[in-house]
């Protein structure tokens, strides 16, 4: 069946994959649609009390953390409505780069994330070539209002080198999706409360029967 949606929202997914093959990122503004991107703030809103504090990796020493990453987050679910229809829009995606790029995408988690003024995420890479399943990252971003002055960039970095490749104010309903081993990057600090949503889709590294990802 043909619809008049069909062919914008094909042509964004045409031009993710184009992007993935030819930079390894790509950032726009024409993703999932306006009306879902206030009610996922307004998602935020509702949910500030359930906002947990983010740990790295496997690290549990909370001193070190801070060091390293400030944010606090809530993980999406089917179970909310708004929610839901985020992740649909990104398994929608995953089909689409899957049929493109024939990259086996098998999941996709994601996270709310909320930077209070002054917090930061230093500069990381979301995965290691080779030693983990999340192979695609995603950031939404859901502050409709964002000013120059308000700070909080996402800045992107080539695999070497320290001058950034790319600086991302985090102004809702920009999209930004890179090769999760590829692209170190950082949040700088912001002065206004930023909220976005950090996401991955992963691999099935599954051996044997280990399940990897864990369920
Ligand atoms: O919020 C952002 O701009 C990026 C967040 C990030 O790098 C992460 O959660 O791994
Ligand atoms: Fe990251």
């Amino acid at each position: 069946m043909t619809s008049i949606l069909t062919a914008p929202t094909e042509s964004v997914f045409d031009r993710i994959a184009d992007a993935l093959v030819e930079h390894g990122y790509i950032l726009l503004n024409d993703g999932p649609d306006a009306g879902i991107t206030r009610a996922l703030f307004d998602r935020t809103q509702e949910l500030s009390h359930a906002f947990r504090r983010a740990g790295v990796g496997r690290e549990q020493d909370q001193h070190l953390n801070s060091q390293i990453r400030q944010d606090e987050i809530h993980w999406l679910s089917v179970n909310d409505a708004t929610e839901a229809a985020y992740l649909e829009w990104m398994e929608t995606l995953r089909e689409a780069i899957n049929r493109r790029l024939f990259m086996g995408l098998f999941d996709y988690e994601c996270h709310f994330a909320h930077y209070a003024p002054g917090a930061f995420y230093k500069r990381h890479l979301d995965a290691f070539r080779g030693q983990t399943n999340r192979v695609l990252t995603t950031v939404y971003y859901l502050n409709d209002d964002w000013k120059q002055e308000d700070g909080g960039e996402l800045l992107i970095y080539p695999e070497s080198g320290d001058e950034p490749i790319e600086r991302v104010a985090p102004q809702a309903g920009t999209l930004v999706i890179f090769l999760s081993d590829r692209f170190p990057h950082e949040v700088l600090p912001a002065k206004a409360d930023r909220y976005s949503i950090a996401g991955w889709f992963r691999v099935n590294a599954s051996l044997g029967n280990q399940i990897d990802p864990p369920r």
